[in-house]
């Protein structure tokens, strides 16, 4: 607050010289927060973020001049121009994806800059725009003073938009995008729909820019708004820290600062380079980045308050949620929870009856010339546990991949309670009823614990994007109970660790219970487990097992791949026996366990033994 005070009262005791400065560099946090947005949590680095700067500059410059509109009008109208130019840029920039993406980007900056130069009538050409009318309301005109204290408000409010996008669960869904697009996809998040978000609010971010800028300038001209621009935005966001709040604003008063104190200016570009380079080497995380990693390393009073409290074991139906171990942020008036608020979900979902709740017909699969699964059909009965074996590459994966929308089938049919899934996307498959875990587990690294498992919640996004970018009370309440559920399904798997760990962080059999926390945040109905106990102690592979049961006896139904035969035989209602893609046996466990066949595919012969 008092460092906000005094930004406000700057005017007073500086230079014009200084106050201009420091317009600046609100102006390059407020472009600099939405870039953020987009190269902090979804990975993408634009590098003609100045192009949209310019559509809001000279669209509200060219009404205002033309039309002698007021800029209050003129200004939204540069925003929404912006907005739709951002999204004709998101298009194909987002569909070109990996390092075609960049250079999507600085090949729109290029054309809306020449645009700008060949336009005369709309642009004045290379000459640009002058005499732009600086706002006025109520009869006062506004001076460079208040231009500033109108940046200044503008730059609060693209960092509070920055700070609540990473509070909110579009903010944790961008993340989740970027850290593992097929895992995000599984848990039904659409990665477009995010990315785009992000590609808008930076889009409006930048066209507000751009308009405030070109009325307080009362001049524009494509040269400000050149390949140089964009390149000074993307080292501010990464100077300052991508993903971080404060980095804008670190970013941009570094490199706003820098060429001025070193009298550099005809050496901007190189001086640019040089430092893009050094924090690439040296500080990969930005100044910010690496700052607040160091604070959470060297205070452990953060961690500690943060720190989840020991659990002993899975919670119990009358078992209330520790205060404590809901962050402050999210704590409700009521932050208790018992089981009875999520277990009555999983049996809603579960059928009762004894129709099967998966029907497998006559799957096939083939990867170039080889055939890795061959006609296989099977039923997972309602409530129980079925378990697909075999031996390496003997197609298990790609049948779950299949069943999971991940692969398309070749031939065959999946059935979901008696709704066809051939021809669903893979959210809509989510939205069905199936979730899965990974064989190699695909947790959201940069997401903390409890994050993984929120970021997973269908109703997420429901208090919709306004609210979640105001902070308004209904998305803080939701985004309570949503901790509170997540705290609850890491209860039920009996997560112990520090829930406000990132993910990336975690020894992996906790990693494993993290995965099957969030498979079940989807609320499903049939739950896929790839391999859940690789990798897991003894210990661990107990915890598992009662992990299963329990949720078995909630009326989940599991389709589980596994090679631990002895947990196999002590988990599973029914097995499946795959051998080069096709069925050999099946049956219960003991069943399974005699059949020569499944003992001379396991062993390559007859071993009674076995
Ligand atoms: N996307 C793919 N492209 C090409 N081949 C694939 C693909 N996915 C799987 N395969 C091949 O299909 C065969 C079956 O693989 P799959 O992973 O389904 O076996 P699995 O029974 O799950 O094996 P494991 O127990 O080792 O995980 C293997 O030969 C594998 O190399």
């Amino acid at each position: 607050m008092p460092v906000l005070s005094l930004l406000a009262v700057a005017p007073l005791f500086l230079s014009s010289y200084y106050t201009n400065i420091l317009y600046m560099i609100g102006i390059y946090v407020m472009i600099a927060a939405g870039m953020n947005i987009l190269i902090g949590y979804c990975g993408i680095v634009s590098i003609g973020h100045a192009g949209l700067m310019a559509v809001g500059a000279y669209v509200s410059a060219y009404f205002s001049n033309t039309y002698g509109l007021s800029f209050w009008v003129t200004g939204l109208i540069g925003v929404a121009a912006a907005l739709l130019t951002g999204t004709l840029f998101a298009i194909p920039t987002l569909r070109a994806g990996g390092v075609y993406l960049s250079m999507v980007t600085i090949a729109f900056g290029i054309v809306i800059n020449e645009i700008l130069i060949r336009w005369d009538g709309f642009s004045g050409g290379p000459l640009g725009i002058s005499g732009i009318a600086k706002p006025s309301a109520l009869g006062y005109t506004f001076t460079l003073t208040s231009m500033y204290e109108l940046v200044l408000v503008g730059a609060l409010t693209a960092l509070f938009i920055l700070r609540n996008v990473r509070r909110s669960a579009w903010g944790r869904a961008m993340i989740a995008v970027k850290e593992n697009e097929i895992a995000a996809t599984s848990v039904g998040i659409k990665p477009f729909r995010v990315q785009y978000i992000a590609f808008a609010l930076s889009s409006v971010l930048a066209g507000l820019a751009g308009a405030i800028y070109a009325h307080a300038n009362s001049f524009i001209s494509p040269d400000t708004f050149g390949f140089h621009m964009s390149v000074q935005l993307v080292l501010i966001v990464i100077l300052g820290g991508a993903g971080t709040l404060l980095g804008p604003v670190i970013g941009a008063l570094i490199i706003v600062m820098l060429p001025e104190v070193l009298e550099l200016e005809k050496l901007r570009l190189a001086l640019y380079g040089s430092i893009m380079f050094l924090v690439l080497y040296l500080l990969p995380k930005g100044i910010a980045g690496t700052g607040g990693a160091w604070v959470k390393r060297w205070v452990p009073l953060n961690r500690r308050l943060a720190r989840t409290e020991e659990l002993r074991g899975p919670i119990t139906a009358t078992t209330t949620l520790p205060e404590t171990i809901i962050p402050k942020s999210t704590r409700t008036q009521t932050p208790r929870l018992s089981l009875d608020r999520l277990l009555p979900a999983l049996q809603a979902n579960a059928v009762t009856g004894k129709e099967a709740v998966l029907q497998v017909r006559g799957l096939n699969k083939s990867f170039g010339g080889l055939h890795v699964v061959k006609d296989v059909s099977f039923d997972v009965a309602t409530g129980t546990v079925h378990t697909l074996v075999g031996p390496n590459g003997a197609g298990k994966t790609t049948v779950l991949n299949m069943i999971s929308g991940f692969y398309p089938c070749d031939a065959g049919a999946v059935t979901l309670q008696a709704r066809p899934l051939s021809g669903l996307s893979l959210q809509q498959i989510a939205a069905a009823g199936i979730s899965r875990t990974f064989q190699h587990t695909r947790l959201f690294g940069e997401l903390s614990v409890l994050e993984n498992v929120m970021a997973a919640m269908a109703d997420s996004f429901r208090p919709g994007l306004l609210a979640a970018l105001a902070r308004t009370g209904a998305a803080r309440a939701h985004e309570a109970d949503l901790a509170v559920r997540a705290h609850a399904y890491l209860d039920l798997v009996g997560y112990a660790g520090d829930r406000s760990e990132p993910a990336t962080a975690l020894p992996y059999g906790h990693q494993r219970m993290v995965e099957i926390a969030r498979a079940l945040a989807v609320q499903p109905r049939l739950l896929l487990l790839d391999e859940p106990a690789a990798g897991m102690t003894a210990g661990e592979i107990e915890h598992l097992e009662n992990v299963i049961s329990k949720l078995k006896s909630a009326g989940l139904s599991i389709l589980l791949i596994e090679h631990h035969m002895d947990f196999v035989a002590r988990v599973s209602d029914r097995v499946t026996v795959l051998d080069y893609g096709s069925i050999i046996a099946e049956g219960t466990p003991e069943e399974i366990c005699r059949n020569p066949r499944v003992i001379q595919a396991y062993l390559g012969e007859e071993d009674d033994d076995a």
